[in-house]
């Protein structure tokens, strides 16, 4: 199979337009990392779909720079009126300061045009606009991949139209803590939106775990190992660390050219070290924190003065919006300051240029440079140090790098790390990066050249873009096997024809009445069964062919005084504890079980309930669960956040326990507690205590189970059940062997059913407990015919 056509989606082209004429244009290449990493596409057939950096108003215009595009595999995006309160306002002056850490801004008060809401509106209708483009020019089973913040509402709006196109997206700053991004006024429509998405990439693992994080506490959404679940669609969640094309920078660094000018700048330089910063002149690269270090390391080191200097690439970046006029002014200012105070009449310590240079010139200066600089405040990878690393000569030099830097993570262990708020510290690490022996310098190099080689851009892009076939095809197979509803006429057909039934049932939202229709308590839920299934329940476990259990997370006191009276199997905390109800409870906690734990746990779900109305927990031997459905609820996740982080702080710090965030709960139980562990245990107690003889020939399994409890479904899938299974018998700890034939399934004798959800690893799916009511009462009338 080849390989899908690719449409990059990004608010910028990778090329900046300028009119040179009525019908001709020249072009000039974008800054910034993101267009850099990705002129490193070259194994896929790529269109790119973005702003071409300038409004077009007349069709002449339109119509010849599309042409003029078209020939670089570019699509423009015309953004026309809302272009500014689109880009400066809601992306560059809203989503990027809270992105970066640096506060939500208030909204403008000396302009009543331009409001949060205006600037939010236009957000939409650039979405819209890149959206339409997207239609115009998909082709069936191309992969369309967003990147960045500027298009945040772009996948549902692609899903919505097409929900089978394949669609990613790729955050290329960091995602912020969720105390941050839950500052933003729309929070949950852009998390919902990004959500559509089949796979969401970030650099690092903290971004990652920042966005899922905000999906919980925001969305109030279930996690996965994998990514996020919402209404059962499942959103792949991953990290994706992005590279450079070292071969372009290897290879130019060799030109003559550029070795021409390695030896004009050094001459220039006249003999003083080199320390070098290159980036667009934003907030976020901590540009003036740089600057003070550097003034400090002067103040300190007096032998230095003279011989070493700054030079500062200062990019120009986002001319519209006045906050970035304003750094200009502060470094300009400081770059005053420090220059009067530090230079002569021959030499000043910093050169500070506000322009873009030409690659083969940024290649040379990379390869004479003694330090490379990087004090960012918070970026997301920042390329500039991974393509030093490469352009590095005979001769290395060192790279300081701020650990808000996502390429502190991949970089770190080569590079003299930062924290550069500290002024101290980055004064001090610059005189320890002049001093640096040769040998060491050639130590790190070594370290961070190998990752900087063997993680590339294309690499990168290859790895985005197979996860993303994987999951949309492996999304299609699933298709397949996405739960069918029940099926209840070949229930309750397969069960006349059986001799030895099995029915497993969850309690809550299983037998008890949907969560609608049962009143608000304020004292916690008092659980209780299904009024219209007492008597049809009775009637089931009276069947002799008919073994009933039930299995619930609730404790003991809850199953007796539900299904004390009826003729079953009660499994209490989920099978910790076991009984016939002619009999006493068995537990069944293993002895090595640590529950020191549970009182700590127990002090704060109590502190939180008192807190947070509505909201009450139950409490057993080895498990504790805080509910908040019967709360408010965008205060009950904001309550249950806040509690996971005391929790994690303290009682279960070191504890071997599962915290497991549902719907509208928190879990904590010891490790390895699940529905289906437990089965092994339960069958096996039934199987000794009935002494059964013939197989059970008829399973029906429902429930409306947390995830890590849907090991259930699999335990007694016919696939499974081939293999000799091993039951603990009654009051032994050895395991009695029990043969298969114990169980004798096949597909169409074995029903497992997940009440409520159709992301599952069961077969079928029911709506809700009314449907099993309806079943039930089915199976009833079944046996009074019988
Ligand atoms: O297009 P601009 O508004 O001028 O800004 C340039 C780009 O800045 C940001 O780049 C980020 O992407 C880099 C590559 O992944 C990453 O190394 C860096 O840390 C980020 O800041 C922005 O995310 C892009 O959308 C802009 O095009
Ligand atoms: O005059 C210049 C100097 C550098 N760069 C490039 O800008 C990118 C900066 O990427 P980085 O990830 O460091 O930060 P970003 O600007 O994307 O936040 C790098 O690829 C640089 O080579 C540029 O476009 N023009």
């Amino acid at each position: 199979m080849g390989r899908p056509r690719l449409l990059v989606v990004s608010m910028s082209l990778p090329v900046t337009a300028k009119r040179s004429g009525e019908e001709s244009w020249s072009f000039t290449m974008s800054p910034g990392g993101l267009v850099s990493a990705l002129l490193g596409l070259k194994e896929f057939e790529t269109k790119w779909i973005g702003w071409p950096g300038v409004d077009v108003h007349d069709e002449i215009g339109k119509k010849t720079l599309s042409i003029a595009l078209a020939e670089k595999g570019c699509i423009p995006v015309y953004l026309e009126e809302v272009c500014d309160q689109y880009y400066n306002g809601y992306c560059n002056n809203i989503l990027w300061p809270i992105f970066h850490y640096m506060g939500t801004p208030p909204e403008y008060r000396n302009d009543a045009t331009i409001t949060y809401q205006s600037q939010y509106d236009a957000y939409k209708k650039a979405n819209q606009i890149f959206f339409d483009v997207v239609k115009e020019h998909y082709e069936d089973g191309d992969v369309v991949w967003c990147h960045d913040y500027h298009v945040m509402l772009l996948p549902q709006y692609l899903k919505e139209y097409n929900n089978k196109m394949k669609v990613g997206w790729f955050l290329h700053t960091p995602f912020p803590s969720s105390e941050m991004y839950k500052t933003l006024p729309s929070r949950s429509e852009l998390l919902r939106s990004v959500l559509t998405a089949d796979l969401v990439g970030f650099h690092t693992y903290d971004f990652a775990r920042h966005f899922v994080n905000a999906c919980m506490c925001i969305l109030g959404i279930e996690a996965t190992s994998e990514g996020v679940v919402d209404q059962g669609k499942v959103t792949r969640v991953a990290v994706f660390p992005i590279g450079i094309e070292p071969e372009r920078f290897i290879n130019t660094s060799a030109l003559s050219e550029v070795i021409q000018y390695m030896k004009k700048f050094k001459n220039d330089f006249g003999g003083r070290k080199l320390i070098l910063g290159v980036d667009r002149l934003d907030m976020i690269k901590g540009i003036p924190q740089k600057y003070q270090a550097f003034e400090k390391f002067l103040e300190e080191n007096e032998d230095w003065r003279g011989k070493v200097m700054l030079l500062q690439i200062a990019v120009p970046t986002r001319n519209g919006i006045g906050e970035y006029q304003k750094i200009k002014d502060q470094c300009h200012g400081l770059v005053g300051r420090i220059n009067g105070r530090f230079g002569s009449i021959s030499s000043v310590p910093i050169i500070h240029l506000d322009c873009s240079i030409d690659f083969n010139q940024l290649c040379a200066l990379y390869a004479i440079t003694d330090v490379l600089l990087v004090t960012s405040l918070r970026d997301g990878m920042n390329l500039v140090s991974s393509e030093f690393i490469a352009c590095q000569k005979a001769e290395k030099g060192v790279l300081i790098l701020s650990e808000f830097a996502g390429a502190g993570q991949s970089l770190g262990a080569g590079a003299l790390l930062v924290n550069p708020w500290n002024i101290k510290e980055v004064s001090a690490a610059i005189g320890v990066a002049l001093n640096m022996s040769p040998e060491e310098k050639e130590r790190k190099h070594k370290i961070n050249f190998q990752y900087v080689k063997s993680h590339s851009t294309q690499q990168w892009a290859d790895d985005f873009m197979n996860k993303l076939i994987e999951i949309t095809t492996n999304a299609k197979l699933r298709a397949g096997n996405v739960p069918y509803e029940l099926p209840a006429q070949d229930v309750i057909q397969q069960y006349s024809k059986s001799n030895n039934r099995l029915l497993i049932l969850g309690f809550y939202g299983t037998l008890t009445q949907p969560m609608k229709s049962q009143e608000r308590r304020g004292d916690g839920m008092n659980l209780a069964l299904h009024p219209q299934l007492k008597e049809r329940l009775k009637a089931l476990c009276n069947d002799p062919k008919t073994t009933v259990v039930v299995l619930s997370r609730s404790e003991k006191s809850i199953l007796d005084k539900n299904f004390g009276e009826y003729n079953m199997w009660l499994a209490a905390e989920n099978g910790m504890f076991l009984r016939h109800t002619s009999g006493e409870w068995v537990t069944k906690i293993p002895e090595n079980m640590n529950l020191e734990w549970i009182d700590g746990v127990k002090h704060v779900f109590k502190y939180f309930t008192e807190r947070t109305p509505g909201s009450f927990f139950e409490t057993s031997e080895a498990s504790l669960v805080w509910n908040y459905e019967y709360a408010d609820t965008e205060f009950g996740k904001a309550q249950a956040r806040d509690m996971l982080q005391h929790l994690w702080a303290g009682p279960i710090s070191n504890a071997s326990v599962d915290v497991v965030r549902g719907g509208q709960s928190v879990e904590v139980h010891a490790v390895g507690v699940t529905k289906g562990s437990a089965m092994e245990r339960i069958l096996g107690e039934i199987v000794h205590n009935k002494s059964i003889t013939t197989p059970i020939d008829y399973v029906l399994c429902m429930g409306c189970f947390l995830g890590k409890d849907e090991d259930i479904y699999t335990f007694l899938e016919p696939e499974l059940t081939k293999k000799t299974k091993s039951f603990p018998s009654s009051g032994s700890n050895s395991p009695k062997k029990v043969s298969s034939t114990i169980v004798d399934l096949k597909g169409e004798n074995y029903f497992s059913v997940a009440i409520g959800q159709t992301y599952t690893k069961a077969r079928y799916f029911l709506h809700s407990s009314d449907d099993v009511v309806q079943l039930i009462s089915k199976l009833c009338t079944h046996n009074n015919n019988a």
